[in-house]
C-alpha cells in the first residue's frame, strides 16, 4: 500500500548485552545480574525479551564470571559471548568489535540489569529508528523536581525537557564502534551508548518508554522489580 512505512528488517539487528559488571551498589553476594528474580536470573528476564526478536545476541561477560554457564543462556545457539572490559562502556566496545557491520548494520544495546523492559517498547524504538534512519534511546520523563549540590541544594534543575535515558539503545553499528572507540579514547566519561553518539555529533533520538523499565542498582530495586512483574501476572 503506497504511503505505508517501511518495516524493521530484524535480520539487520544486532542485539548487545553488557553483562560483565560486579553490581557493587547491589551489596549482594554474587553479581546482581545472576540474582533470582520470580525463578529466573536478571540476566534471562533481560535477555528472553530481546530472544523473542529474530535478532543475533552477543552478550558481554566478566572474564571470572562463573555463572552464566548455569544458565539456559549458555547452550542457545543464538547467543554468543565475548569477554567485556572493566567499565560498561569497553564492555560494550568488546561486543561491536565481535560483530560483522555489514551483516548487522544496526546494533540494540540493553543492560543486563534492566529485566523488565517490555517487548513493544523496544519494537516501538525499532520502528521509529528505522523510518528516520538515526539512532535512538528508550527514555522517560522526569516526574520529580531535580536538585544539584552535594550536600545542599545549589540548583534546581529545569525538568521541562528533561529525560530518564533507558535501554535498548539502538544505533547504526560502524558509526557507534568509532564513536565509542574515539571517545573513551578522548578520555571522554561514557555512561551510555547515547553519550557517544552525541560527543561525535551523531542524532538521537528520544523514544518515550514505560517508567517501569528499571535498572537494578540498589538493594531495594529486586523487591521493586519483583512487584513490577507480579502487577503484569
Ligand atoms: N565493566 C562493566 C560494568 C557494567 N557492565 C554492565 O552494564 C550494565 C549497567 O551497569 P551497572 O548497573 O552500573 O552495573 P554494575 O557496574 O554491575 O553496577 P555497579 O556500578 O553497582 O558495580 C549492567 O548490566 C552491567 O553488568 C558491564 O557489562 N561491564
Ligand atoms: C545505560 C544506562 O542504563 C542508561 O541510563 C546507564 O547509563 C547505566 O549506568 P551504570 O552506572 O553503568 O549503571
Amino acid at each position: 500500500m503506497s504511503g505505508e512505512l517501511p518495516a524493521p528488517d530484524y535480520g539487520q539487528i544486532a542485539a548487545v548485552i553488557p553483562a560483565a559488571g560486579i553490581g557493587k551498589r547491589m551489596q549482594s553476594e554474587i553479581p546482581k545480574q545472576y540474582l533470582q528474580l520470580h525463578g529466573k536470573t536478571i540476566l534471562e528476564h533481560s535477555a528472553n525479551v530481546l530472544l523473542q526478536l529474530p535478532v543475533s545476541l552477543v552478550i558481554a561477560l566478566s572474564a571470572e564470571d562463573a555463572y552464566f554457564s548455569t544458565t539456559p543462556l549458555a547452550t542457545n545457539p543464538d547467543v554468543q559471548t565475548v569477554i567485556g572490559g572493566a567499565e560498561r562502556a569497553y564492555s560494550v566496545l568488546a561486543a561491536l568489535k565481535h560483530l560483522d557491520a555489514k551483516q548487522f548494520p544496526w546494533v540494540l544495546v540493553h543492560d543486563a540489569a534492566r529485566p523488565l523492559v517490555q517487548l513493544r517498547d523496544i519494537q516501538q524504538l525499532i520502528q521509529q529508528c528505522w523510518q528516520s534512519g538515526q539512532g535512538g534511546i528508550l527514555a522517560c520523563p522526569v516526574r520529580d523536581t531535580m536538585k544539584r549540590g552535594q550536600l545542599r541544594v545549589e540548583q534546581t534543575v529545569e525538568r521541562a525537557s528533561l529525560w530518564h535515558a533507558l535501554t535498548p539503545q539502538l544505533f547504526p553499528t560502524e558509526t557507534l564502534r568509532q564513536a565509542l572507540s574515539q571517545a573513551l579514547s578522548a578520555g571522554i566519561t561514557i555512561t551510555d551508548e547515547a553519550s557517544a553518539m552525541e560527543w561525535a555529533g551523531q542524532p538521537v533520538q528520544l523514544i518515550e518508554g514505560r517508567s517501569d523499565n528499571i535498572k537494578v542498582t540498589q538493594p531495594e530495586d529486586l523487591a521493586l522489580a519483583g512487584f513490577y512483574l507480579e502487577s503484569r501476572a
